[in-house]
């Protein structure tokens, strides 16, 4: 049986003050922190031996996995970033509180802007200096191909050419795999994955700093089946107050 693990980072600073935060490149929390040595704990518990670890380009989803690592004595594997992992650009959205954002705009336009599969927020402007353009760190990415705004569509078709010709293949000589990215990057994996239909996918809402494990049969690579690690009751309450963040108050 062979397993990748998708993971999504811990909590960050900009989850806790509730703001859309895109490719801004913000830090885990305390929290956040103590939430990737709970996953990491949790694969230990469950004798997890990564052969290769991905991650995106921004610090949330790096510092978890090297806290995973760190738990697992794992710290040895060859880690490989991807731009294409990062989370979905949320345009000129990114910095705003999701609450304040349901006030003004109502609470069905911003679950439209957090969920709907192929709508995206108004772009940032091409000379804002939060375009990605200014940024070293994308200055190997082609500039027609960095985003301004992200639908999640959009989001899946920049992450497929990486999960199809990097990852995935990567099963075939090794056994083990963790993915460490972002609440939208994630479900786009998870959408292909499972063939979730465009009006479905509204309704996922992935936990910070909690493992979901995905299996595949050793010879034709086949996804057999799906469980998040932790208690259910626990995961639960936690999408439930990832879904709530787009309320009003
Ligand atoms: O970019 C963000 O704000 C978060 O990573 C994901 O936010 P969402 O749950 O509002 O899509």
């Amino acid at each position: 049986m062979k397993k990748i693990v998708l993971l999504r980072h811990g909590e960050s600073l900009w989850n806790m003050e509730n703001r859309f935060t895109g490719w801004t490149d913000v830090d885990l929390t305390a929290k956040g922190e103590a939430e990737a040595y709970t996953a990491g704990e949790q694969l230990l518990a469950d004798d997890f031996h990564f052969d290769k670890a991905y991650t995106s380009y921004l610090k949330r989803a790096v510092r978890t996995l090297n806290c995973v690592l760190d738990r697992l004595d794992q710290e040895w594997i060859p880690v490989e970033k991807s731009w294409r992992l990062n989370e979905k650009h949320y345009g000129q959205l990114q910095g705003l509180n999701k609450s304040e954002t349901a006030q003004k705009y109502g609470e069905e336009q911003v679950l439209i802007w957090r969920r709907s599969y192929d709508i995206a927020p108004a772009p940032l402007g091409e000379d804002d200096p939060r375009n990605p353009r200014f940024d070293i760190r994308y200055r190997d990415v082609p500039a027609a191909e960095l985003p301004r705004t992200e639908s999640l569509k959009d989001t899946v078709k920049r992450i497929l050419p990486y999960w199809n010709d990097v990852i995935f293949p990567s099963l075939k000589h090794h056994d083990q795999l963790l993915v460490v990215a972002h609440g939208n990057s994630l479900r786009g994996i998870i959408k292909h994955l499972k063939h979730i239909p465009d009006d479905e996918i509204v309704k996922l809402n992935l936990p910070t700093g909690v493992p979901y494990v995905f299996e595949f049969d050793d010879r034709h690579l086949r996804l057999e089946k799906d469980y998040f690690l932790g208690d259910p009751e626990e995961i639960r309450r936690k999408m439930n107050a990832v879904a709530s963040q787009g309320k009003k108050a």
